[in-house]
């Protein structure tokens, strides 16, 4: 049925380089032996099995002491006791994201503070965060916890806190010099996330002042996993590189030989080859680019699956992006039941920090979905591209976590020496306004920050000029923030949402928006399958606005939180459930900054126009024009572009103006979440006069 895929195998071996080295080549003991009382108790009281499915038998101290970092824990910890800054450098699964907060703790820095660890993504920080609390035998929340947006999972108890980097961030921005913390571990720093990349000058600076200022010293801890850890170096005053050697378990690599460019169809068949011939115990990571292309394999792989030749080898399939419910994210961590073969399809999302239990081959499409920023249209769009090499070595540390593994690659070798070795920074290629809103809250200009690499001067630009228009900035000279500005800056949400609250209590529609946006922060919230597609519609139908998606959102969420038994009216309206209940948390988080922005409350009842024309106090750049040909065009940025399958004004006729939330560019550009707009008010906007020139029909003249 399937053709076999092609496959060289080439040995992955160790990567030496110069410099200080801490030699981790120990050879371990692997003992069967319950070591630590406390463990036992935990695990008895927490529900734990003493033994593991997949760790062999090793009790959670047995396992830590296991890692390549263990033995020379002495030395790693001398190192950070005598530098301020440090830069490890170790390959993936050496320990670092686990263990050394845990050895930073244990050393005794934490009674001077609290050692934050970031991490890019929330999933990493949680599960992360979930792992350390159970090495440490305590709750989550308790000495060790997470905080990510909106969600803080710690206590007055908490001494090692993994955090977003956004989280952090946020939080320098109320104190600039971190005081709570003694240490601050920048960990996956080789992602160069625009937020970590922010970070590296606060840290920086924070440590700074505070040696000055002779007050608590502030340690750096900067963790890589890749090599260009010199320019890390070289932009923390020449701090001291220590290289990490040695990874738990090897992992084999195996590249396609030849490539038929059809890198979904190879995944599926080398899935099915793996399937075929190994131990159901042994599960499979894939990673692909996006939700469409996971659901629409997972869709595949299941069908398959049924085949009568799998009948004996049950496969459970479990997709993984960041759109999905937090909860559903989290199950990927859960082992398969005994005699069936996980299979998890993920973005990009799985390839930093993440140890998902049973894993032993990785299925690497060399492909990712990218945030892409145009500064002259100011429009972001995302792309498929080719991974970097750094990206293919974090996919492959996936595997060889528990034991040793595959990672079989859909290119050849010498695709993979033609990827580029690191991925661009994030902050060379996105829309800059709400870090330009962060640095100017901290006071900072950003045209003269410490970054590491410095983002063009159209992007710095185009940030400066959207906050003028939105009012953030007074002028777009020596750019200082305004009142309006400075509470724009106390949301953790876009500027332009956060422009769209500040203005609500004008339109009298503060409740309105704050639910709206509230819904818009998390995930979706309206319930979608093939199986019960009819059914579906009717249930949503009840909730659809004429006027679009804004209102279709706002609908179901007042009617949820009006609901008398919100789970059964959940389940019989096909709406998700916890979604909504998080946004519910969102909105009451939102009501609080609110309050403490002195905006007062309001409702404008049923009167939507008022909601209408408050998107548009944020949203103005966001304006598309229907064309002769029923397409779309953005009236900034001049793209065509469809409605989105999922939006109310699907099968509609279609309006002559609509603003949108998001454009979604991959093969075909879509707008999504959209509200239909009156050409009248359109005048109105800061940036009227450049939407009536680029206006392409006699309505908005
Ligand atoms: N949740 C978990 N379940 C089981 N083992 C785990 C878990 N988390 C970590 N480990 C074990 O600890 C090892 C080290 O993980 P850790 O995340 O600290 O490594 P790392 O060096 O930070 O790698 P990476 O950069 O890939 O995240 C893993 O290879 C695995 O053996």
């Amino acid at each position: 049925m399937h053709p076999k895929a092609n496959f060289s195998g080439n040995f992955h071996s160790g990567k030496g380089e110069n410099g200080y080295k801490i030699n981790l080549n120990v050879k371990r003991k692997l003992k069967q032996v319950i070591s630590s009382e406390s463990e036992k108790r935990f695990r008895a009281e927490n529900g734990q099995g003493v033994k593991g499915r997949k760790s062999g038998g090793l009790t959670l101290q047995e396992q830590r002491e296991n890692l390549p970092l263990y033995p020379v824990r002495e030395s790693i910890i001398q190192q950070i006791r005598v530098n301020d800054t440090l830069i490890f450098l170790g390959e993936t699964g050496s320990g670092k994201t686990t263990q050394i907060p845990q050895y930073v703790h244990e050393s005794g820095f934490t009674r001077s503070g609290i050692v934050a660890v970031t991490q890019p993504r929330r999933i990493a920080a949680i599960s992360v965060a979930q792992r350390v609390a159970q090495e440490k035998f305590c709750q989550v929340g308790e000495l060790v916890g997470y905080t990510v947006r909106f969600e803080d999972c710690s206590s007055p108890e908490t001494k090692i806190r993994y955090m977003t980097d956004g989280s952090l961030l946020r939080e320098a921005i109320r104190d600039r010099l971190l005081t709570p913390y003694s240490t601050i571990i920048l960990d996956e720093a080789h992602e160069r996330t625009v937020n970590t990349d922010v970070l590296f000058g606060i840290v920086k600076e924070a440590q700074r002042i505070r040696k000055e200022a002779k007050k608590q010293p502030l340690k750096i801890i900067v963790m890589s996993a890749t090599m260009d850890v010199d320019h890390f170096s070289a932009y923390f005053n020449k701090a001291k590189i220590v290289y990490l050697e040695g990874r738990m378990y090897p992992v084999k690599l195996k590249h396609v030989k030849r490539n038929d460019h059809d890198y979904a169809q190879t995944c599926l068949i080398t899935l099915f080859d793996i399937h075929r011939n190994a131990p159901l115990d042994h599960d499979v990571l894939i990673f692909l680019t996006g939700q469409e292309e996971i659901d629409a394999m997972a869709e595949q792989v299941r069908s398959i699956g049924k085949s009568a030749e799998f009948h004996d080898s049950p496969l459970k399939v479990l997709p993984l992006y960041s759109q999905l419910p937090q909860h559903k994210q989290l199950e990927v961590f859960k082992p398969a039941p005994q005699g069936v073969r996980k299979v998890i399809l993920s973005t990009n999302i799985a390839e930093t920090s993440l140890t998902i239990s049973g894993i032993k081959y990785v299925i690497d499409s060399g492909m990712v979905k990218q945030k892409v920023y145009n500064s002259l249209t100011g429009m972001d769009t995302l792309k498929v591209v080719k991974i970097s090499q750094a990206q293919a070595w974090q996919r492959t540390g996936r595997a060889g976590r528990e034991s040793e593994g595959v990672c079989y690659r859909a290119y050849t070798v010498s695709e993979f020496e033609k990827m580029s070795l690191m991925t661009t920074p994030e902050i060379l290629r996105s829309n800059l306004a709400t870090t330009v809103l962060q640095l100017l809250a901290l006071g900072i200009d950003c045209m003269n920050f410490d970054f590491m690499d410095k983002p063009s001067r159209e992007s710095l630009n185009s940030a400066i000029k959207l906050l003028y228009e939105l009012k953030a900035i007074g002028a777009i000279e020596g750019a200082k923030l305004t009142e309006v500005g400075r509470k724009m800056s106390q949301f953790p949400l876009d500027p332009r949402f956060s422009k769209i609250l500040l203005e609500a209590a004008n339109y009298g529609c503060l409740t309105e928006m704050i639910m709206i946006i509230a819904v818009l922060s998390g995930e979706n919230i309206f319930y979608s399958s093939t199986d019960k597609r009819d059914q579906i519609l009717v249930a949503h139908s009840k909730f659809v606005s004429k006027y679009g998606d804004h209102l279709t959102i706002l609908n179901a969420f007042r009617e949820f939180l009006s609901a008398e038994n919100a789970k059964m009216w959940c389940f019989k309206h096909f709406l998700n459930y916890r979604n909504l209940m998080y946004a519910n948390e969102v909105r009451k988080q939102l009501l609080e900054i609110c309050k403490r922005c002195n905006i007062d409350e309001s409702t404008c009842g049923n009167d939507y126009d008022q909601v209408r024309k408050c998107l548009l106090v944020g949203l103005f750049g966001n304006i598309a024009e229907l064309q002769r040909d029923q397409m779309y065009l953005t009236l900034v940025g001049r793209q065509r572009a469809k409605l989105h399958p999922s939006s109310a004004l699907c099968h509609k006729p279609l309006a002559d103006y609509v603003v949108y939330t998001d454009l979604v560019a991959t093969e075909r550009a879509y707008l999504k979440y959209i509200t239909i707009v009156d050409p009248d008010w359109l005048h109105e906007l800061p940036n009227a006069s450049k939407l009536r020139r680029y206006s392409t029909t006699n309505n908005f003249k």
